[in-house]
């Protein structure tokens, strides 16, 4: 493949309903999106799946705006590349910015699977055709609406709910749950809002059977989250504590948790996550994939690792129709009664609507 044009893509999309975290509330999604493009006129896509702050990760919008433009799109552009893995060699001089690395390495995983006119599962060894599916639904300041949003997704079929909590929305919020749904399959994800100090609060939410508690302690930490689990029942599972291959090598030796979250981007592309993917079949540990509030674009390459096999719980790769009025590709990602099927399509399987995708781009660059 020899890659001749790059361009890059600022995008704003209004999510439909804001999102709110331990770290805050999200509704206008700023975020990139890049394509690389080969001499035969295909395009392959990928995301950048930042946000306007530095809230979640170190990495933002702006930030990696120019780490593409200067560091990573002049390694690629107009370099022969017979595989996608050959991109870990040409970023591995540049520290973490993972989700821009991602960004690109996505988007050449989709050109190479299209050049060789086969599904982008199937390039990355995943065997499944439909793939299971949960929702994440953010704290809601009212518990009647919270209950709502659950009653109406578990109708939906979502296979599992995930709430996230922060101190003084926590237990309380999770014991009212439970009371109107003592069976779903429920977890909570803390992003990082908790210490070692409010020991005793995680301990009580060992009474309400959830499936796991997702990253209870501060980003990067694998030690504390050792501790942690060894005095909790309820599986931790990692998000904002693994970036990297070693990162998970070294939570499954402390025993940091028993449950990891993937997410492309955080780990810095398909090519890690596969390793990762790896790793964590081989020492038993299940995974399932992570969302960003991800664009089609996104969600697709999210719905292609999910068909490898360690991929064994139900990921945050919910519908377009949930985060979107209307999305950027097509057909939209749809979900029936919890079930995703996965495209059949070369390469990422769905196709971009350039005219969607500029009404809402700010910015863009071409690299050639
Ligand atoms: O539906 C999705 O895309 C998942 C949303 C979600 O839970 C998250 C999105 C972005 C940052 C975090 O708040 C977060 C997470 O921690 O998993
Ligand atoms: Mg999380």
């Amino acid at each position: 493949m020899e890659i001749t044009e790059i361009v890059v893509y600022k995008l704003n999309m209004k999510m439909k309903y804001p999102f709110t975290t331990s770290f805050g509330t999200e509704q206008d999604r700023q975020f990139l999106l890049v394509e690389v493009k080969n001499k035969e006129g295909l395009s392959g896509w990928g995301e950048c799946v930042t946000s306007e702050k530095p809230l979640y990760i170190e990495e933002f919008t702006d930030s990696s705006w120019i780490m593409l433009n200067k560091f990573l799109i002049p390694q690629v552009l107009n370099q022969h590349i017979e595989h996608p893995e050959e991109l870990q060699s040409l970023f591995s001089m540049y520290k973490r910015n993972n989700l821009a690395k991602s960004a690109i390495d996505t988007a050449v995983w989709d050109l190479y699977a299209k050049s060789k006119g086969i599904p982008l599962a199937e390039a990355l060894g995943g065997k499944k055709s439909t793939i299971e599916v949960g929702v994440s639904l953010g704290i809601e300041e009212d518990i009647q609406v919270l209950l709502q949003n659950i009653e109406e997704k578990t109708n939906e079929g979502y296979k599992r709910i995930k709430l996230k909590i922060k101190p003084e929305k926590d237990v309380a919020v999770i014991e009212k749950v439970r009371e109107k749904f003592p069976t779903i399959p429920l977890m909570v994800d803390a992003n990082s809002a908790y210490t070692l100090a409010d020991v005793n609060i995680l301990k009580e939410l060992d009474q309400f059977n959830l499936m796991m508690i997702e990253q209870p302690l501060t980003a990067g930490d694998l030690i504390d989250h050792a501790t942690l689990q060894k005095q909790l029942k309820t599986p931790i599972c990692l998000d904002e504590s693994i970036h990297s291959y070693e990162d998970a090598r070294q939570a499954i030796e402390l025993g940091s948790g028993k449950i990891i979250n993937i997410k492309i981007g955080r780990v810095g592309g398909l090519t890690q996550a596969k390793k990762i993917h790896d790793l964590c079949q081989k020492e038993s540990i299940p995974l399932w994939c992570g969302g960003m509030l991800e664009s089609g674009v996104g969600r697709a390459h999210n719905i292609a690792i999910t068909t490898l096999k360690n991929f064994t719980l139900p990921g945050d790769t919910a519908a377009s129709s949930r985060y979107w009025e209307k999305d950027i590709i097509e057909p939209e990602v749809t979900v029936d009664n919890g079930i995703l099927t996965v495209p059949t399509d070369p390469g990422i399987g769905y196709e971009v609507n350039y005219d969607d995708l500029m009404k809402h781009t700010i910015e863009h660059k071409t690299f050639n």
